[in-house]
C-alpha cells in the first residue's frame, strides 16, 4: 500500500478571518490542499495520514476543520487525521522518538513523506527518518507556482543520500567567489580579516617559514591555509590537510608517514603517507595541540631534517612540503605546563596568524557574511532568489555569540536554505539564536573581545595600541600572550 505522511503546517495550512485574527480558516492555497489538488490523482496513494503536533484547543479545532473540508472537497480519498503531541518542536529527538512507531507500524508499506510543513525541526526529522528507512520511504517536497517557470506548482523528490548530505558538503568545502575584494576563492574577506590575509600574502611569497595559525573552530583556519598555498610557489602542487586529534598516534604516524608492506597487521601493502603525497605543495596539520608528546618528537624531526621515515622502514625519504599548522588551544600555555614541547613550538610559530572569533568581528562584520552566505548559497540550492531576511532576524543574527564561528553562521544559512520558504523569520532561527544563550560576557570575556578588537584594527605600533588601551605595553603583551597571540613588535 503506498502511504502519504505529513503534518498539517500550523499557519500555512489556514487562512486568519477579517474579523478576528485569532480565528482561522483552512486555506485552499496551503501546502496541504495544493498537495491534493495537484499531485495525489498522478501518486497512486491509497492513504493520507495527517498529523497534528499540537493539543492547543485553536490547533485542534483549525486541524479538525482542515480533515473535514479535504474530505468534502476529495471525496473518497482515505485521509486519516492523527494526533502526535509534540511537546517541543524544536526537539529533534522528541519528535523522532514519536515519528518511529509510525514508521514501525507501516514498514511493510511505501511511504511517502511531504517535508514541507512544519517546524524546521520536523524537517530534520523527516530527514533523518529518510535515512534510517530509506528502503520504502521517499520523501519530497513543493515548490509554489510562483516560483517555477510555468507558474504550475512542482514537485521535487529529494534523493537524502545524494542530494541532500553532498550539497552541504560542496557548499561547506569551496564557495566561489568572483567579486574584486574577494583575494582567495569562498573567502570572504571582510575589513578585520585584511591585515591577516595580507600578512598570510607575504607568507606565501616566501618559501622558507611555515605558519602557525591560531584561531577558534571554525574561525577560517584552514581556509587561511590554503590561501598561504594558493598565493604560493606550491599553488600548482598538492594541499593535504590532516587533522591531528582524529587519529590515534600509531594511525597518524602512518597516515603522515605511510608505511612498508608488513610493517603491522593489516598493512598487505605499501602505502605513501600524506606528507610524501603532498611532494612540492604543503601540508596542513589541523589541531596540532592535540598530538601527544611521542608525536611532537617525530614532527620535530621532520621539521628539523627534512625527512621522514615510513613505518617499518629503514629508509629515509626527503621532505618537500611546506607546514602550516593550527590549534585552537593556547600552545604558548601548553608550553609553559610542559604538554607541548617548546623547541616545536618555535619550529612552527616562526610566523603566526591569529584569527579572531566572529563575535569578536562585531554585528557589521557578521551581517557582512550573513549577505555573503545568503547570496553563495544561491548558485547551490534550487532557488531563484535570495532569501529575505526579517529585521527581527537580522537583529538576532547580528548579536549572536557564535561559539562555532563562520562554520556556525555557514550551517545555519544551509539549514534556512533547506528550510525558509522566502524569507527567514524571528521563528525559523534556533532557539538559542532567539534567546541569544550562548553569549556569556563575563568581564574577562568583555576584555578580550575589546583588546583583540583593537589589536586587530589596524597596525598601530604596541606602544601606541596600549595608550589606546590605556594600559602598559608589557600588561598589553601579557594580555596577547595569554590570549595565545604573538605580538607584533
Ligand atoms: N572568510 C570566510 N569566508 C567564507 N567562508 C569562510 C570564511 N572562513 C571560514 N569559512 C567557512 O567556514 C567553515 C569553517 O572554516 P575552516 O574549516 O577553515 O575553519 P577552521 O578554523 O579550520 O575550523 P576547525 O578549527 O574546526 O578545523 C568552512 O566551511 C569555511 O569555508
Amino acid at each position: 500500500m503506498k502511504i502519504l505522511i505529513s503534518w498539517h503546517a500550523f499557519s500555512n495550512d489556514y487562512t486568519k478571518s477579517s474579523e478576528d485574527s485569532q480565528v482561522r480558516f483552512p486555506s485552499t492555497s496551503g501546502p496541504t490542499y495544493t498537495l491534493h489538488t495537484n499531485f495525489w490523482v498522478d501518486s497512486n496513494y491509497k492513504k493520507h495520514i495527517l498529523l497534528n503536533g499540537s493539543d492547543a484547543e485553536r490547533d485542534v479545532r483549525n486541524f479538525k476543520k482542515l480533515l473535514s473540508d479535504l474530505r468534502e472537497d476529495f471525496p473518497g480519498r482515505d485521509i486519516e487525521g492523527r494526533s502526535i503531541r509534540i511537546v517541543d518542536v524544536i526537539s529533534v529527538a522528541e519528535i523522532l522518538s514519536k515519528l518511529n512507531p509510525l514508521f514501525a507500524e507501516f514498514a511493510q508499506d511505501e511511504i511517502e513523506v511531504f517535508i514541507s510543513p512544519g517546524t524546521p525541526a520536523m524537517q530534520t526529522a523527516w530527514y533523518l527518518l529518510g535515512t534510517t528507512y530509506r528502503k520504502n520511504v521517499r520523501l519530497f517536497q513543493t515548490r509554489q507556482g510562483k516560483h517555477t517557470d510555468d507558474g504550475k506548482p512542482e514537485r521535487i523528490y529529494i534523493n537524502v543520500e545524494s542530494d541532500l548530505f553532498p550539497a552541504n558538503v560542496t557548499v561547506a568545502e569551496r564557495l566561489v567567489d568572483d567579486s574584486r575584494q574577494n583575494v582567495g576563492k569562498g573567502i570572504k574577506i571582510t575589513k578585520s580579516l585584511e591585515p591577516i590575509y595580507e600578512l598570510a600574502s607575504k607568507i606565501a611569497k616566501t618559501d622558507l617559514v611555515g605558519a602557525l595559525i591560531l584561531g577558534e573552530n571554525g574561525t577560517g583556519k584552514e581556509n587561511l591555509a590554503r590561501f598561504i598555498h594558493d598565493q604560493s610557489s606550491r599553488k600548482d602542487k598538492p594541499f593535504h590537510a590532516v587533522n591531528c586529534a582524529a587519529f590515534s598516534d600509531e594511525l597518524l604516524r602512518s597516515e603522515l608517514f605511510g608505511y612498508e608492506k608488513g610493517a603491522f597487521t593489516g598493512a598487505n601493502e605499501k602505502r605513501k603517507g600524506i606528507i610524501e603525497m603532498a611532494k612540492g605543495g604543503t601540508v596542513f596539520l589541523d589541531e596540532i595541540g592535540d598530538i601527544s608528546p611521542k608525536m611532537q618528537v617525530s614532527l620535530l624531526r621532520v621539521l628539523q631534517e627534512k625527512t621522514i621515515q615510513p613505518v617499518g622502514s629503514i629508509k629515509e625519504v626527503d621532505v618537500d612540503v611546506r607546514f602550516i599548522a593550527a590549534t585552537n588551544r593556547n600552545l604558548e600555555e601548553m608550553c609553559e605546563t610542559e604538554k607541548f614541547r617548546w623547541d616545536l613550538f618555535f619550529r612552527l610559530s616562526v610566523t603566526t596568524l591569529y584569527l579572531p572569533a566572529l563575535r569578536d568581528r562585531g554585528g557589521d562584520e557578521i551581517e557582512e557574511m550573513i549577505h555573503y552566505f545568503n547570496a553563495h548559497l544561491l548558485s547551490r540550492f534550487p532557488r531563484k532568489k535570495k532569501l529575505k531576511i526579517g529585521s527581527e532576524a537580522m537583529k538576532k543574527l547580528r548579536s549572536y555569540a557564535y561559539r562555532g564561528n563562520i562554520r556556525e553562521l555557514e550551517n545555519l544559512f544551509i539549514q534556512f536554505y533547506t528550510f525558509c520558504d522566502d524569507e527567514i523569520r524571528l521563528e525559523d532561527l534556533p532557539t538559542r539564536i532567539r534567546e541569544n544563550r550562548s553569549d556569556p560576557r563575563s568581564l574577562s570575556e568583555v576584555e578580550k573581545r575589546h583588546i583583540l578588537k583593537i589589536y586587530g584594527d589596524g597596525s598601530d605600533s604596541m606602544v601606541e595600541l596600549a595608550s589606546i588601551l590605556g594600559c602598559t605595553r608589557d600588561t598589553l603583551r601579557k594580555k596577547l600572550r595569554e590570549y595565545g597571540v604573538q605580538h607584533r613588535d
